[in-house]
């Protein structure tokens, strides 16, 4: 997030057509919002976020554009990890270092490995928002409102508790300026310096993929080490750029940190660098393609297993007629079982349009199952054999593999099956928390990211 910003001295203002625009979504289908009990208290929130400060600017948003562009040429590489859904009263110090961590070191050993530029985003900062399968839940014969994000409601199982609440917009608001604050020190502090590549793994349990990483490390310290007693300046490695991300979901909070750029008039979502729009919310008549379509961040899509080439290119007619370089990113989640089968298709359809998609693998949704003691997880096996059919489908294709988007924390979690710590169905029960995904923990993220240099070197080779 070191975009050079310029500041311009006089102001564009936005047309008033694309103004009024930014509200087309209001008279739309939308789907997985919320029932909010107290409009009056909706529209105070509304405007006290739209008086507020910016969440990050948009010649951040430009500068990401960019990034994604290269990675859809094939000359970087995205990572994009983070919670499934981010909570208020875990967004501290250590939680967030500790992801921060665990995405800086996934980042060195795909960089490492594979020789190729990382693009760094977190869903983080943001991810409060979920869309669910059911509106509801029912416990006991008791029926309350799911859960649907800190943004919205609360986890615990009582009326006051599940009731959506519009102050948990703000709440929201200062969680991820307190957060997206912490990410700017780690990653422009000194912190994230690659000569400290040892340094992020202090503190982790030591498994396999820690020893993995402390060897790589090594070779990476006696690297820098030789170039610079051969006079390299390394002074440009004490800063990184990281960017926010989250799923656009929940549009009351979307439209009021929309901005107008004052150097060119358009609009930007200044809730997060990229914003995706979910699998539950993208069709081309509702009101998430709308609005997304009109502000000029880079944006992603999630593609399912039923997506058919004439919905992928619809979506980009939609969201991003011109072709712009990195404005769109297609986040296929199919499944291990059903990418080899499913993704072909896309490609070949996208491929013979010719205006640039970033491809982009999130091997997490399409692989959740519940296991015989009753846990919503993923096997790790699975999340790998689904990264590896994402390469392979593009191999056949000659397309690009353009990135992966994971859930994971740099917490030592049980809820994903399997990985070197071989995490089996009663392992489950150690350590799982979290309230929507199972996530990846810290050695099976580290894990995932060795196997997929592997993967990345081979496409590179
Ligand atoms: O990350 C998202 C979840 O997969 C989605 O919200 C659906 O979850 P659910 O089936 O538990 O409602
Ligand atoms: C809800 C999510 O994904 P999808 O829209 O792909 O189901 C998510 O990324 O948490
Ligand atoms: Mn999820």
């Amino acid at each position: 997030m070191c975009a050079v910003l310029d500041w311009p001295i006089v102001s564009v203002p936005a047309d008033p057509a694309v103004l009024a625009g930014l509200d087309a979504w209001r008279s739309l289908p939308v789907r997985q919002q919320p029932t909010w009990p107290d409009q009056t208290a909706l529209t105070a929130v509304s405007e006290r976020l739209a008086a507020s400060p910016p969440l990050v600017f948009a010649g951040e948003a430009d500068a990401l554009r960019d990034h994604l562009a290269k990675a859809q040429r094939g000359e970087a590489f995205l990572l994009q990890g983070g919670d499934c859904a981010e909570v208020f009263a875990e967004a501290d110090a250590g939680r967030i270092r500790n992801k921060i961590k665990t995405i800086l070191q996934m980042a060195i050993v795909l960089t490492y490995g594979a020789s190729m530029p990382i693009v760094k985003m977190g869903r983080m900062a943001g991810q409060y928002a979920k869309p669910r399968s059911s509106d509801q839940e029912t416990r006991d014969g008791v029926t309350l409102p799911a859960y649907r994000g800190d943004i919205v409601n609360g986890h615990d199982f009582t009326e006051a508790s599940r009731t959506p609440d519009p102050q948990r917009l703000l709440d929201a608001y200062h969680t991820s300026a307190s957060t997206l604050n912490l990410i700017r020190a780690f990653t422009m502090g000194g912190f994230a310096d690659m000569r400290r590549v040892h340094e992020w793994n202090k503190g982790f349990t030591v498994t396999p993929a820690y020893r993995s990483y402390e060897g790589m490390a090594n070779e990476i310290d006696r690297a820098i080490r030789f170039m610079s007693a051969a006079g390299a300046d390394f002074d440009a490695l004490r800063t990184v750029e990281f960017y926010a991300g989250h799923e656009g979901l929940l549009l009351d909070y979307e439209r009021p940190l929309t901005r107008i750029d004052s150097r060119n008039g358009n609009p930007y979502d200044c809730s997060a660098h990229f914003l995706w729009i979910g699998e539950r919310t993208r069709q081309l008549d509702g009101a998430h393609i709308d609005y997304f379509s009109r502000v000029h961040n880079p944006i992603g899509v999630k593609l399912g297993p039923t997506t058919t080439g004439d919905d992928a290119l619809a979506l980009m007619d939609a969201l991003n007629p011109e072709g712009i370089p990195g404005r769109l990113t297609f986040i296929t989640r199919m499944g291990a079982g059903t990418i080899r089968d499913a993704l072909p298709p896309l490609l070949e359809k996208v491929a013979a349009d010719g205006r640039p998609v970033l491809w982009v693998c999130d091997p997490m949704h399409g692989n959740t199952i519940t296991s015989s003691n009753g846990y919503k997880t993923r096997r790790f096996s699975d999340v790998i054999d689904e990264v590896r059919g994402f390469f392979e489908a593009h191999k056949a294709a000659g397309t690009i593999p353009g990135g992966v988007h994971v859930e994971l924390t740099g917490d030592d979690v049980t809820e994903v099956l399997g990985g070197a710590e071989e995490i089996d169905e009663i392992g489950l029960a150690r350590s799982y928390e979290t309230l929507v995904d199972p996530r990846l923990n810290h050695a099976q993220s580290l894990e995932m990211a060795f196997l997929v240099a592997e993967m990345l070197r081979e496409r590179t080779a």
